[in-house]
């Protein structure tokens, strides 16, 4: 089981939301920024790691929301989401295709990666 944390990182009551290339797996997805946790890592050091090499941003990481375990055809995961506060909406796009902050209320309107329904859905409920 693969363990992946993500950002859902707030500014001025809009999320960023980063679109998958079409060279990564699960091409042309959304999900919320982040990747795997490494060896010797604990979740709040890999998110802002994975933060800073993939948007050049640091981050505050605040209160975990629910985890999802998700078995995609060819690999599992579990995804731990966290609320995340920014200083500035100012990003360097490096790896996605598209990254967008967006309003709570559009979130629905994307078509994410099937792990981060469940949290999107919690996003809305907030
Ligand atoms: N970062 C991130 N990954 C997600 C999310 N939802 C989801 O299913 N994943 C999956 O989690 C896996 C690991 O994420 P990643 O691709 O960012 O990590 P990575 O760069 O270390 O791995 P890679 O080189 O295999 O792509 C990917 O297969 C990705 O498809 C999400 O919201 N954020």
């Amino acid at each position: 089981m693969i363990k992946v944390v993500c950002a859902i990182n707030q500014f001025e009551k809009k999320i960023l939301i980063a679109q998958r290339s079409e060279s990564m797996k699960l091409p042309l997805k959304w999900e919320f920024p982040g990747g795997k946790i490494e060896e010797g890592e604990n979740k709040k050091e890999a998110l802002e790691r994975e933060i800073y090499e993939e948007l050049r941003m640091n981050i505050e990481v605040h209160e975990a929301l629910t985890s999802v375990e998700h078995h995609y055809p060819d690999f599992s995961i579990t995804l731990y989401p966290f609320i995340c506060d920014v200083k500035s909406k100012d990003f360097v796009k490096t790896e996605h295709k598209e990254i967008k902050w967006e309003k709570k209320e559009n979130l629905t309107n994307y078509d994410w990666a099937a792990a981060d329904i469940p949290i999107v859905e919690e996003i809305m409920s907030l």
